[in-house]
């Protein structure tokens, strides 16, 4: 590890990316003025409902089993908690997004859209949509891809990045619902900013970690304090 990666490791997250196009421009970059802002923005929990989507097909197909509510979902993996409940629901919950139409039918979640939108009109500002595909791949690939073209228009998939490690993805901020993202890189390029979702908003307050709370938060503001 470089004497340069150490410093960028004891900075807060918000100031690593800062430290980086320093060091970047100290080395002949592009100047500040010129340099784009790479925002990524996950799917799942941020703009589509993953949870409701989840909530409701499960108790549509198995209307007799216990289920949790989205009142006290806790943890970010659906799946660990049902197991919790009782120890075959693991599979009956995996059994939902594994589905046909489950990833193409979720509801978009509000002002996600919108936001994205707006963002991908926004001068020296580039937005991707970054999201972890499952593994069982028949349906849920293409349906991510079907469902980014049917609410956000053809162009958008120029903007989608399909990955199972995030932290190999290089950008300035990270919008996601899962409070830790790990992978191959130990020092993503990206400040992750946790998007509030239920199974998030009972974790403790990380002094470390920026939140935007919904889309009704002021997400401009965030993406401006990375500008300076
Ligand atoms: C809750 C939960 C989710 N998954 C899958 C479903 C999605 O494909 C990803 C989450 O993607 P994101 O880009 O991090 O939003 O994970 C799962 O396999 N098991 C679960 O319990
Ligand atoms: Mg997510």
């Amino acid at each position: 590890m470089t004497l340069l990666t150490r410093v960028a490791r004891l900075l807060e997250p918000q100031w690593r990316g800062r430290f980086a196009r320093c060091l970047h421009m100290s080395a002949g970059g592009r100047s500040a003025s010129a340099r784009r802002l790479r925002v990524l923005v996950d799917m799942d929990g941020v703009i589509a409902d993953f949870e409701g989507g989840f909530l409701k097909k499960y108790r549509a197909r198995y209307p007799a089993e216990p289920y949790v509510s989205l009142e006290e979902r806790r943890g970010f993996w659906v799946s660990s908690q049902y197991g919790q409940l009782r120890s075959d629901l693991c599979e009956k919950a995996i059994s939902i997004w594994e589905s046909k139409n489950f990833f193409l039918e979720l509801d978009p979640l509000p002002g996600g859209l919108a936001a994205l939108k707006e963002m991908s009109k926004m001068e020296n500002t580039d937005v991707f949509i970054c999201t972890s595909p499952i593994k069982h791949y028949h349906y849920c690939p293409y349906e991510k891809y079907a469902w980014i073209e049917k609410h956000l228009g053809y162009e958008f998939l120029e903007r989608t990045i399909l990955t199972r490690d995030k932290t190999l993805v290089s950008g300035d901020l990270l919008i996601d619902d899962k409070p830790d993202i790990l992978g191959a890189e130990a020092n993503p390029a990206w400040e992750h900013v946790l998007f509030t979702a239920c199974h998030n908003k009972h974790l403790p307050p990380c002094p470390s970690r920026r939140r935007l709370l919904s889309w009704d938060d002021d997400w401009r503001a965030l993406l401006d304090s990375k500008r300076r």
